[in-house]
């Protein structure tokens, strides 16, 4: 797409959450009224996600002037998986720029599942976009570093950095999937057969399978959600993280691509970016308004969480985010007109 933005300055969105109160009690309520809804099931192709207490659910909301609001299980941690992909991607638009990553990861939907191998296939080995697998490995390949030992220090201090607090590697989740993630080995190899990447496949799937199990809370999701939310200043430590264009660039790719094959279907219900992760986490941002954590065990056939959904959909309803809902501007009145 050839377009030309030449002295057309980035206006950013306004709008207000409603007040501490009313936002305290809709994340109660969001939590509350979804608490036993319990359809969907636990991740199992990463055996030890197996083990999941079904029950957990934890919601919280961070705003982007640094309040936060919780409910249920927010602090309990969890393994970051694809969530993390985000992150990653924003700390690599950050270094190479809006054409480079658009480019060589893309920004455009597969309408197939996070692990297909049949997607890469179809579109010349191009990875497609940051939010599937393919795509994700070919963004921490783009992490910068000689080996992949700096390549995952970069990934962990960026990630903690939007967290606000330095976050730790799950180490059995770690080997449970390193155990079994030939999916992933496939998907990598295949790039390097494309030459869609300059490193060792191997080596990035290792980091990547590293970053994948991050252990984070809900909390941490929202204070990072908040920070993408916040032009890329940690609204809880006042660091930025990233730049305010990196965050717009990513939280486009999010809205089209984070919940995967259901990204239409999310963007029709809730009306804002998100990003999934097969423990049971979801992110999302309402851009200029705060961050959203969510995390309970139980999946979609697409590998979302149900709860997750449910309570953010509520939320997105209740506190006025989805970026689509518009209401009719006070008209002029006739006498104002006719001046
Ligand atoms: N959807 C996910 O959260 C998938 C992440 C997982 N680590 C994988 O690569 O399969």
């Amino acid at each position: 797409m050839e377009l030309d933005f030449e002295g057309v300055a980035q206006r950013v969105s306004t709008g207000l959450l409603p007040g501490w109160d009313a936002v305290e009690e809709h994340v109660a309520a969001a939590h509350s009224r979804n608490r036993s809804a319990g359809s969907g099931e636990v991740a199992d192709y990463i055996p030890i996600l197996a083990e999941a207490d079904p029950e957990l659910f934890g919601v919280c909301v961070a705003e982007v002037d640094g309040a936060v609001h919780s409910a249920g299980d927010a602090d309990v941690e969890f393994s970051i998986q694809s969530i993390s992909k985000a992150f990653v991607y924003a700390l690599v638009c950050e270094e190479f720029g809006h054409e480079v990553v658009r480019d060589r990861v893309g920004v455009n939907n597969t309408g197939l599942a996070f692990n297909s191998v049949v997607a890469l296939e179809l579109n010349e080995g191009h990875p497609m976009n940051p939010m599937v697998n393919a795509g994700a490995i070919a963004t921490t390949a783009l992490m910068p570093g000689r080996t992949a030992d700096d390549r995952w220090a970069a990934v962990i201090t960026g990630l903690s950095r939007f967290a606000g607090r330095p976050l730790e590697l799950d180490d059995v989740v770690y080997r449970s999937e390193t155990a079994t993630n030939h999916r992933n080995r496939a998907i990598a190899g295949l790039l390097e057969s494309y030459g869609r990447i300059d490193v060792d496949p191997l080596e990035i799937v290792d980091v990547y399978t590293r970053q994948c199990a991050l252990l984070v809370t809900a909390r941490d999701l929202a204070v990072m959600g908040a920070t993408l939310a916040d032009g890329g200043v940690n609204p809880v430590t006042g660091e930025q993280v990233v730049s305010a264009e990196v965050c717009r660039d990513t939280l486009a790719v999010m809205a089209s691509t984070g919940l995967y094959e259901r990204s239409g279907e999310w963007l029709f219900e809730i009306g804002l970016p998100g990003k999934s992760g097969v423990a049971g986490g979801i992110v999302t941002i309402a851009p200029g308004k705060a961050g959203i954590g969510v995390f309970s065990p139980r999946l979609d056939s697409a590998g979302n969480s149900v709860r997750g959904q449910r309570a953010t959909a509520y939320l997105s309803r209740a506190l006025g985010l989805n970026v689509f809902a518009s209401g009719p501007h006070p008209r002029r009145s006739t006498s104002e007109e006719a001046r």
